[in-house]
C-alpha cells in the first residue's frame, strides 16, 4: 500500500521503490521526513517534538498567515511568530492520485489551533498537496477566502530544512543581485556575491526572486538540492549557527547547525490579499539537478 494513515501521521511510499518515503505529520501537516532512494534529504533535530506540543523542528512547517512576528498589522500582529498552521492538526483528506502517490489536507478555522483563531477570526480555507514522485517532492498550496464580506491578508512560507553534509562547503547559487533584507543587519542590500556561503549565523530574505531563477545548495561544487518556487517570489536564507542553536531547547544536537541549510520559498516581504471568494495558489518543487548556474 503507498498511503498509510496512522492517528498521528500520514506515510507514503513510493509504488516502485520502497526506500522512497515521506512522512508527514497531521499536526502542521509538516513534512518531517523525505527519504529517497535510502537517503534522507530533510533535516530534523533530534529533540523535535512530534507530539503536538510545539511546532516540529526541522522538515517543512508551514508559515501561515504571517512570517516571522508582524508588529503594525492591526490583526496579524495579534499571532506568535509564524502564525497558526504549524500550530494546528490539519485533517488528512485522503489520495487523489496513486502515482505518483498524491495526497491532501486541509485547515481552516473551525479545526484550527483554538486559542490562536481567537487572535486572528478569518475565513479561510487551506488545501496543502503532498506530491512524492521517484525523483521529486512537490507541496502545493491553496488558500482560499471563504468570507463573504472581508478581505484574507496574508503570508505563505514553506520553512524547508535540507539536509547538507557540512554547511561550511555548502553554498546556494543563483540568488545573485537580488535585492534582500538582512534579518541580522536589518538593512536592506542587493547580494552582489556570486553565491551564498556561511561563516555564522544567516538569516536573509531575498525578495521578488523570478520564477525561473533555481535555487541550488551546492556542496563542495556538486548539487544537491534544486528548489523550485511558483508564486513564491521571496526565498529566505537561514543558518542559525552556534549561539543561536544553543538558545532552541529542541534543536539538537547543538552542532545540528552544521548539516542544515534552511530554504523557505515564501511570499513574506508583501501580503498576498484576496477578495472574498478568491483563491491563491503556490508550490515549491525539490529534486535534483546538474549543476545550473545561471547567468542573469
Ligand atoms: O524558531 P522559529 O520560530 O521556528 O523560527 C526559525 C527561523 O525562521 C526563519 O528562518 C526566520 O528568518 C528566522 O529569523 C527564524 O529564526
Amino acid at each position: 500500500m503507498s498511503v498509510e494513515e496512522t492517528t498521528s501521521e500520514v506515510i507514503l511510499t513510493h509504488p516502485d521503490n520502497n526506500k522512497t518515503f515521506v512522512k508527514i505529520l497531521k499536526y502542521g501537516a509538516t513534512v518531517f521526513s523525505w527519504s529517497l532512494n535510502g537517503q534522507e534529504q530533510l533535516w530534523l533535530s533530534s529533540a523535535a517534538k512530534l507530539d503536538g506540543s510545539k511546532p516540529v523542528r526541522g522538515g517543512i512547517p508551514l508559515v501561515f498567515p504571517v512570517f516571522g512576528k508582524n508588529q503594525d498589522d492591526e490583526d496579524l500582529s495579534k499571532l506568535p511568530q509564524h502564525g497558526l498552521a504549524r500550530n494546528s492538526t490539519w485533517e488528512f483528506l485522503g489520495q487523489v492520485k496513486a502515482n505518483p502517490p498524491t495526497v491532501q489536507f486541509g485547515l481552516g478555522p473551525e479545526i484550527a489551533n483554538p486559542e490562536l483563531s481567537k487572535l486572528w477570526p478569518m475565513d479561510y480555507s487551506l488545501i496543502l498537496t503532498v506530491e512524492m514522485g521517484s525523483e521529486h517532492l512537490k507541496t502545493h498550496i491553496e488558500v482560499s477566502n471563504t468570507s463573504s464580506d472581508q478581505q484574507l491578508k496574508f503570508n505563505w512560507l514553506f520553512h524547508t530544512y535540507l539536509k547538507i553534509d557540512d554547511i561550511e562547503d555548502t553554498m546556494v547559487s543563483n540568488l545573485s543581485g537580488t535585492k534582500l533584507f538582512d534579518q541580522m543587519l536589518q538593512e536592506s542590500y542587493v547580494d552582489k556575491q556570486p553565491v551564498v556561503t556561511f561563516h555564522e549565523e544567516l538569516d536573509r530574505i531575498y525578495q521578488k526572486v523570478e520564477d525561473d531563477r533555481l535555487v541550488q545548495v551546492i556542496d563542495k561544487g556538486h548539487p544537491v538540492h534544486t528548489i523550485k518556487r511558483h508564486n513564491l517570489p521571496d526565498a529566505v536564507v537561514w543558518n542559525p549557527w552556534v549561539e543561536k542553536s544553543k538558545g532552541m531547547g529542541d534543536f539538537e544536537p547543538k552542532d545540528g547547525f552544521k548539516e542544515l541549510v534552511c530554504v523557505e520559498p515564501g511570499y513574506v516581504h508583501d501580503f498576498v490579499k484576496l477578495q472574498p471568494g478568491q483563491s491563491w495558489e503556490a508550490y515549491q518543487l525539490l529534486y535534483k539537478d546538474k549543476l545550473n548556474y545561471q547567468v542573469l
